[in-house]
């Protein structure tokens, strides 16, 4: 054994000794260019190519960094052995990553690579603006030197693609309203966030399921268009227009829109919007893969050449008639002429110029009571593309809301009482929120509740029919108001634009879902 200690210290005395004789020999500069020449004639030799991915790329976060740690979560969490857990702002999903100095192996189009998390402590702090975290974080990713040109590009790519779905899937949906004005955030936003957590859903949504069918397509087929659009050279973007008496679903419609496609929602609040240029602003801050809705948009703003252009509905009316230009969407044109106000051609940039094209995927909502007090211009197919009309209940809606609230499935309940539901709910027109509230109040007792909600459905009925039919209008002066304006407005039309007039949008109620070109093209196309 003393022998044994004897000769590794005789060793140990040798390797210092060269050590020094190194030292003379090769003067620090010198073995600094020793070190890069051997690397060099390794690299050389070596089939492999090695690519440093940096957390901090100088000053900014290298967003390639973040991405590659999203995407190995997703392979780490099934074959790691030691795994770091995070759980990012406003996400419900814990993400799972690679430990400090730990490798894993990935595989795309055939091809190996090797990753490796390497973690080292920062050593000299740079003077930096902003704090610089302690430790220097980053991937190495190691490819075949033949399989580098093959995959390199397509495979960052894919990783990017890859995270951008899994950072979805994991963040909670946000709801954006621009309630604070045009005043900006501490980061330069115009939007303020909460986390979006509306439960409804198209399974919970009370409407006809041949159109609730329709719609789910038609989102679908939007969101996987991509290529389509591409091909087509159209914006990836869809329009859609929810009208309809007030309480039949329309903003559940867009909540349950958000949920199905997973994108967020940003409300728009024209009333807090001041002019073209903050809507256009606002436009460019949100984000692709969202809805954009606005809300009642005949109350927000005045839309269509009428007289009442300031009159007193108690909204805000920004449009001043004289500046309108042309109700064929050639607005956008225009020059507004006034620097403080919403005018349509703003609106109409908005939803069909070329910035609405600064991001894609993006839907827009527009809900309305009204119709036929919104331009023609705005309601086109290309802006919006789907006209969607939200009605009173009919009876396979009021099967989804007897399910909903009461559990009920059509079986369950007596053939008597199912047949004479169907007789009566049509002509009660009451709306899926008037039939809801007498659902949730006898919840408990649902023998009760369905009773209570037969002779809710007949005595509306009744009075309907006594009143000769119930249009949602509440005395003989409104109705005359709104056909006067009606006639006004046709007139005007058919003087500024005489084609639009035989292509007019005048919806009824039988108008439930109007498909714009696209879809059309898009079947032609497929
Ligand atoms: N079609 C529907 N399916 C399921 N629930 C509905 C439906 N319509 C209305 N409701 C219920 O009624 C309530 C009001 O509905 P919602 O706010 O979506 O109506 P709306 O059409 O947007 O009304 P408004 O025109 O006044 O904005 C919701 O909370 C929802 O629970
Ligand atoms: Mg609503």
């Amino acid at each position: 054994m003393k022998e044994y200690w004897t000769s590794l210290a005789s060793l140990l005395g040798v390797l210092a000794f060269f050590q020094s004789l190194l030292q003379v020999i090769f003067p620090p500069e010198l073995r600094f260019a020793f070190l890069k020449l051997f690397n060099r004639i390794f690299n050389v030799f070596s089939t492999y190519c090695y690519f440093d991915i940096t957390e901090i790329d100088g000053v900014n976060t290298n967003e390639l960094y973040n991405a590659v740690q999203l995407y190995l979560s997703s392979s780490a969490s099934i074959s790691g052995s030691r795994l770091s857990l995070t759980r990012a702002l406003n996400s419900s999903a814990i993400t799972f990553g690679l430990s400090n100095n730990d490798c894993i192996y990935d595989s795309f189009n055939g091809v190996t690579v090797l990753w490796e998390h390497v973690v080292a402590p920062r050593q000299t702090q740079t003077f930096s603006w902003r704090p610089m975290p302690e430790e220097k974080r980053g991937f190495t990713l190691r490819i075949r030197k033949k399989d580098k040109s093959v995959i390199l590009d397509l495979y960052l790519d894919f990783i990017m693609e890859k995270a951008n779905d899994i950072r979805r899937k994991n963040q909670d949906r946000l709801l954006y309203t621009n309630s604070r004005g045009g005043s900006l955030d501490s980061r330069g936003h115009p939007w303020e966030s909460v986390p979006f957590k509306h439960p409804s859903t198209f399974e919970t949504l009370a409407i006809d399921p041949g159109k609730k069918m329709e719609i789910m397509e038609d989102l679908i087929n939007f969101a996987n268009g991509q290529s389509f659009y591409q091909k087509t050279g159209r914006a990836w973007k869809r329009g859609y227009l929810l009208y309809g008496p007030p309480g039949t679903g329309k903003s559940s419609m867009i909540a349950a829109m958000a949920n199905y496609l997973g994108y967020d929602i940003y409300d728009l609040e024209l009333t807090e919007v001041h002019n073209n240029s903050e809507l256009r602003k606002l436009l460019m801050k949100t984000s692709s893969k969202s809805i954009i809705v606005i809300e009642d948009i005949d109350c927000s703003i005045s839309l269509s050449n009428r007289k009442k252009s300031n009159g007193g509905s108690g909204s805000r009316n920004y449009y001043v008639p004289e500046m309108r230009c042309g109700g064929s969407g050639s607005g956008s044109n225009c020059e507004d002429g006034n620097n403080n106000s919403i005018t349509l051609s703003g609106l109409l940039n908005f939803t069909d110029g070329l910035w609405s094209c600064c991001g894609s995927e993006r839907i827009f909502v527009f809900t309305t009571n009204h119709i036929k007090k919104l331009d023609p211009a705005l309601l086109r197919s290309g802006r919006m593309d789907m006209h969607i009309f939200m009605n009173f209940c009919s009876y396979p809606a009021l099967l989804i809301l007897l399910r909903n609230y009461l559990g009920y499935e059509e079986c369950d309940l007596e053939e008597e009482i199912l047949k004479e539901l169907e007789l009566v709910v049509d002509k009660a027109e009451m709306t899926p929120a008037d039939i809801s509230e007498v659902l949730i109040k006898n919840k408990r007792n649902t023998e009760k509740a369905v009773r209570e909600l037969l002779e809710a459905l007949k005595i509306k009925a009744e009075r309907n029919v006594k009143n000769g039919g119930n249009r949602q209008k509440k005395n003989s002066d409104e109705i005359e108001d709104e056909e006067e304006e009606e006639e006004e407005e046709q007139e005007k039309r058919a003087l500024e634009s005489p084609e639009e007039e035989e292509g007019s949008d005048d919806f009824d109620e039988e108008d439930t879902c109007k498909k714009g070109g696209i879809q059309e093209e898009e079947e032609k196309i497929k």
